[in-house]
């Protein structure tokens, strides 16, 4: 079903990422020779680029840099995964893939953490995301001058469209041609839809709600030594087929062709930065119980919304006292999250939605500020098919407890859902800072305060509404909803100016040359798509942007390529 049909837009995509050729064609997962063959630095090696997070936006920024010829080491606190022995198809079994290092939370709202945040292990988060890959609309990027909330981006959709569409390809994503933001179409034509995605589009029709199948990035035929999605629903849980990406099959594989070093189980406990030259010179981890140091010309910080703000906040000087990056005092803040309510549905057919990947049918028609309405912004709405696990949190958030619990869960295979992402605005109190608690390793762990504020209740009760008259429209005979809070972005963000942010344009920490951000927590607003795509996107547009730099000899980084 690959729209990617012609030789020569293989061979193009191929010049840029081979990662989906490079995995093995005898029925594994995993190629074993290219990571034993790995290049290998020594600690003492002042490598060009120290990564820290082998997640969305690590992974893509290593993987671009490693092909421009850079000595990249790209640390992750978890495995290296072997998804033939690491991962299970079970809900259970798949609580190793989530970071479940303590963290405090508190604020009126506090959002809960736990399998609903962060990954740990390469590949990151993404290895247990739904798949759904929406882009951001142009106006997420000017939500402040056009709607007088949230801020500004210091860059523009058209500066990163490009970067989608190479992204997209590299995934790749699936799907109906997109009519909402900046409409496109997409490399993989979409995939078939189950019960769950039926009662979706069947509803939202007669709610005079405008849907489309996809943006997934499952791929949807073979793609190079990827097989076929089989449709077994364990999204969620690491796909043991290879067909949905994450970066440790679309990324890293091309990374370690191109002489990169992914060292696992190195957990950065600070980015160490010199007062005298104002330098970052490397990263202090912990492998195996012993301590070590990693020189570096320069530094990325890539570990996820929580942990990226916490390593700076760890690694202050007599200059920095605050921690890097924090001269403003602006590390940690406008951290977001998006409201998103889940409403289940019950019908007399049986759906069995777990007989199909959770993310199937979206629609953005809500995703815009509409002038009408008391509320700025919008939402999405998605498929999500809660497996049992995940189902009975469903029905005990709204109460249900002993025997009734057990007749819903009897009652599983009845039910369809529909989740909505809700754009909550960022707030400066929203934020991450370093509690009194110490984690194992004796470092404060991070503290997280998040509030809602009137908008963003206003966004949560109007998509309930729109995702219960879909739901009633397709025939449902009762409707349950929960809230719920999903997609972490935001705590070093990036800004024309460093009293509004962390990171620049270039994504470069103010005040520090050679210290970089590159993964969610850069995001100044987060629209009502989910982020992972935007994430790469942005990698890869840091990732040329940094080359070009070193290429002309503008900035710090020409020593790296002398
Ligand atoms: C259940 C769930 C479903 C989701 N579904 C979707 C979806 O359908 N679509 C979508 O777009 N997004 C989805 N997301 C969100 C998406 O996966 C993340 O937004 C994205 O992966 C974040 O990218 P990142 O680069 O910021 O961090 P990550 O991808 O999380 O990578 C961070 C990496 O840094 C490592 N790390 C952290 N701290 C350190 C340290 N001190 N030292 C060494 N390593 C460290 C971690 O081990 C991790 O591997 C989902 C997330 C979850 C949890």
């Amino acid at each position: 079903m690959s729209r990617l049909q012609s030789p020569r837009s293989e061979r193009e995509l191929r010049a840029r990422n081979d990662s989906a050729w490079l995995l093995p064609t005898d029925g594994s997962r995993t190629n074993h020779r290219l990571r034993d063959d790995m290049r290998r630095f020594d600690d003492a090696d002042e490598v060009d680029l120290v990564v820290v997070g082998a997640g969305a936006g690590g992974s893509v920024l290593t993987q671009r840099l490693a092909r421009a010829g850079w000595r990249v080491v790209c640390l992750d606190a978890g495995p290296f995964w072997d998804p033939d022995a690491d991962w299970v198809s079970d809900e259970r079994g798949s609580h190793t893939l989530y970071w479940t290092d303590p963290r405090q939370i508190g604020g009126s709202d506090p959002v809960p953490m736990g399998s609903n945040n962060s990954g740990r292990g390469v590949g990151g988060s993404m290895v247990h995301y739904a798949g759904y890959t929406p882009r951001f609309h142009p106006s997420d990027f000017s939500v402040l001058s056009d709607d007088g909330v949230g801020a500004d981006w210091p860059i523009a959709y058209t500066d990163l469209r490009p970067f989608y569409e190479a992204i997209e390809q590299e995934l790749p994503v699936a799907g109906q041609d997109w009519p909402w933001g900046d409409p496109h179409s997409y490399p993989h034509s979409p995939h078939p839809v189950g019960g769950n995605g039926e009662i979706f589009q069947r509803g939202a029709l007669a709610a005079g709600i405008e849907t489309r199948v996809g943006p997934v990035a499952i791929a949807n035929g073979r793609f190079g030594h990827r097989s076929h999605c089989i449709y077994r629903g364990f999204c969620l849980q690491g796909c043991k087929v290879n067909a949905k990406a994450s970066p440790l099959i679309t990324h890293v594989p091309d990374a370690l062709a191109h002489g990169a070093e992914i060292r696992p189980d190195s957990m950065v406990t600070r980015v160490v930065v010199d007062d005298e030259s104002g330098r970052a010179t490397g990263v202090t981890y912990l492998r195996r119980g012993r301590e070590h140091f990693q020189r570096a010309r320069a530094v990325a910080v890539a570990g996820y919304s929580i942990e990226t703000p916490r390593l700076l906040l760890l690694s202050p000087t007599e200059r920095y006292a605050a921690g890097l990056g924090n001269d403003t005092d602006q590390l940690g803040r406008y951290l977001m999250v998006q409201g998103a309510p889940q409403t289940s549905g019950r019908f007399e057919d049986e759906i069995r939605a777990y007989k199909a990947p959770p993310p199937e049918v979206s629609s953005e028609q809500f995703y815009e500020t509409d002038p009408t309405k008391p509320y700025r912004r919008g939402w999405s709405i998605q498929n999500v098919s809660p497996l049992p696990i995940t189902w009975a949190e469903h029905v005990v958030a709204q109460g249900h407890w002993g025997a009734p619990l057990r007749e819903y869960l009897r009652d599983f295979v009845h039910w369809a859902t529909i989740g909505a992402l809700c754009e909550f605005l960022p707030q400066p109190a929203n934020r991450v800072t370093l509690a009194d608690e110490k984690d194992r390793h004796g470092l404060p762990i991070a503290h997280f305060s998040y509030s809602q504020c009137d908008n963003d209740r206003m966004l949560t009760q109007a998509a309930t509404e729109s995702m219960e008259a879909i739901l009633k429209a397709a025939g449902a005979s009762e409707v349950m909803t929960i809230d719920r809070y999903a997609h972490l972005v935001g705590g070093a963000r990036m800004a024309a100016r460093a009293e509004d942010g962390v990171v620049d344009a270039d994504h470069r920490v103010f005040g520090i040359p050679n210290l970089y951000v590159v993964d969610g927590s850069v995001l100044p607003t987060q629209g009502s798509a989910n982020p992972a795509l935007t994430i790469m996107a942005l990698a890869a547009r840091a990732a040329d942007r940094l080359a070009a730099q070193a290429r002309r000899g503008l900035t710090e980084q020409q020593a790296v390529r002398a």
